[in-house]
């Protein structure tokens, strides 16, 4: 992504928000693993949190402590930054740290836009793409950012399956229930699909591969 906007001649500087990230082969100009690990919080033996409490942790710590960020942005004119942000989705669902950082961002005067990225492998039938949706949708209420939702990894997909996404890139959910051969077709949850699917078509939900 760096390299095409490069390529466009656009500034861009990456960030890296997660506190569990390993490896990786670009140069950030923020790293919060400078501010909290998730290994480190893991191995406190006052805390003795898992995976999953240890990364809610430091981000809520990452929250408590902006300057940390502010000092790192340094003075940033036109450039565009892009947060690499942790994948737990329920950081963009019912936790408040992420939604606190839009509102952080907005007043230091950035104009934040949410891209939501959802492996292509998990959108290939019907069932699963109306999961990832409605995951999408979660994390657009609770920001109140624009979002751009994308499907990834599209290279790994068989020849049949990347055939088969065309027609959830811009989709047409009645007929999808109609396709489907799974529990969204059966007698019991046929009423409730059929209403995600009437809110799904009136956000005009697209998806970009
Ligand atoms: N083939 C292929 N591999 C990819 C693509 N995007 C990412 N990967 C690889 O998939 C692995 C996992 O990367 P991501 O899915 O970005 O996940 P992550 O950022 O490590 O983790 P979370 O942010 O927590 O979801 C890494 O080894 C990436 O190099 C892609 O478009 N195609």
């Amino acid at each position: 992504m760096v390299q095409h906007c490069e390529a466009l001649g656009r500034a861009v500087q990456v960030v890296n928000l997660d506190p569990a990230a390993e490896l990786f082969s670009y140069p950030v100009m923020a790293d919060i693993r400078e501010l909290i690990e998730v290994d480190d919080v893991m191995e406190d033996e006052s805390l003795r949190f898992g995976p999953n409490g240890g990364l809610v942790f430091c981000m809520e710590y990452f929250a408590n402590n902006f300057n940390w960020l502010e000092e790192s942005l340094g003075h940033v004119e036109d450039d565009y930054i892009l947060f690499d942000c942790p994948g737990q989705i329920e950081l963009y669902t019912h936790l408040p740290v992420m939604k606190q950082l839009v509102e952080q961002l907005q007043q230091w005067e950035f104009r934040v836009c949410g891209v939501f990225l959802v492996d292509s492998q998990f959108m290939v039938e019907s069932f699963k793409f109306i999961s990832g949706i409605l995951a999408a949708l979660s994390a657009m209420i609770s920001l109140e950012i624009p979002q751009i939702n994308i499907m990834t990894k599209m290279d790994l997909l068989s020849k049949k399956a990347k055939k088969e996404i065309e027609k959830y890139l811009d989709p047409d959910m009645y007929s999808m229930i109609e396709d489907s051969t799974n529990i969204l077709k059966s007698k019991m949850f046929k009423k409730l699909t059929k209403s995600i699917c009437g809110l799904v078509g009136i956000l005009l939900f697209n998806w970009y591969p």
